[in-house]
């Protein structure tokens, strides 16, 4: 199987609005895709669309491979300890035993027996980033993924971004933030 990630004349309406329309892009292992545009024009919705959680009024999305998702919410139990929540996520995929270098990757091992409520915002962010590294899915979709981190934290991400890449993954990042993404293709809304 060939992962890939093709937006085909995607149209989104939100909140009665026409955010995009007909937009088309394909993404290819390797490749990586920059969504950029300034507030409220679409970027999240783009990205959610990419995820199979919000239907496109128009157009559709194709492609094969499992997608990982790190949107604003990080999508972990707030009372279960970082390693138990993650441990949640991973082993519903039967990848339990991803977790430990997930944490190591993302610089959080220390804090795997603290529960989740008490992450600062930027560990929260490398905690949810660690949910997509402990995924195993070729596909990431990272909706604002700098938000919060410090400089060593995006040198970090920007670190495993390349490296997934360089294994044939996809990656597709919406952000305000300025991030090293070479070669990206500019989605610009
Ligand atoms: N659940 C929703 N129901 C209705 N409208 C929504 C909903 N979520 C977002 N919107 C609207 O869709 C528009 C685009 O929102 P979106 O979050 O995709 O933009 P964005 O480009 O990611 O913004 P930002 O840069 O501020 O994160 C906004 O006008 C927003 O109010």
């Amino acid at each position: 199987m060939n992962p890939g990630l093709a937006f085909d004349a995607v149209t989104c309406l939100r909140g009665g609005r026409i955010l995009f329309e007909g937009l088309s892009f394909a993404l290819a292992p390797g490749d990586a895709g920059l969504v950029l545009g300034p507030n409220g024009v679409g970027k999240s919705s783009l990205v959610r669309i990419a995820a199979g959680l919000l239907a496109p009024l128009g157009g559709r999305v194709t492609g094969e491979g499992t997608r990982a998702l790190l949107s604003e919410t990080a999508a972990l139990d707030a009372e279960r300890t970082l390693a138990g929540a993650l441990g949640f996520w991973a082993g519903l995929d039967g990848r339990g035993e991803a977790v430990g270098d997930a944490l190591e990757a993302v610089g959080l091992a220390d804090l795997a027996d603290v529960p989740v409520r008490l992450l600062s915002t930027g560990q929260r962010r490398r905690a949810g980033f660690a949910r997509v590294l402990a995924s195993g899915a070729p596909i990431w979709l990272l909706d604002e993924p700098g938000n919060g981190l410090d400089t060593v934290s995006l040198a970090m991400l920007e670190a495993r971004i390349a490296a997934h890449r360089a294994g044939g993954g996809i990656v597709l990042v919406a952000t305000h933030q300025p991030i090293a993404l070479p070669d990206a293709q500019e989605i610009a809304l």
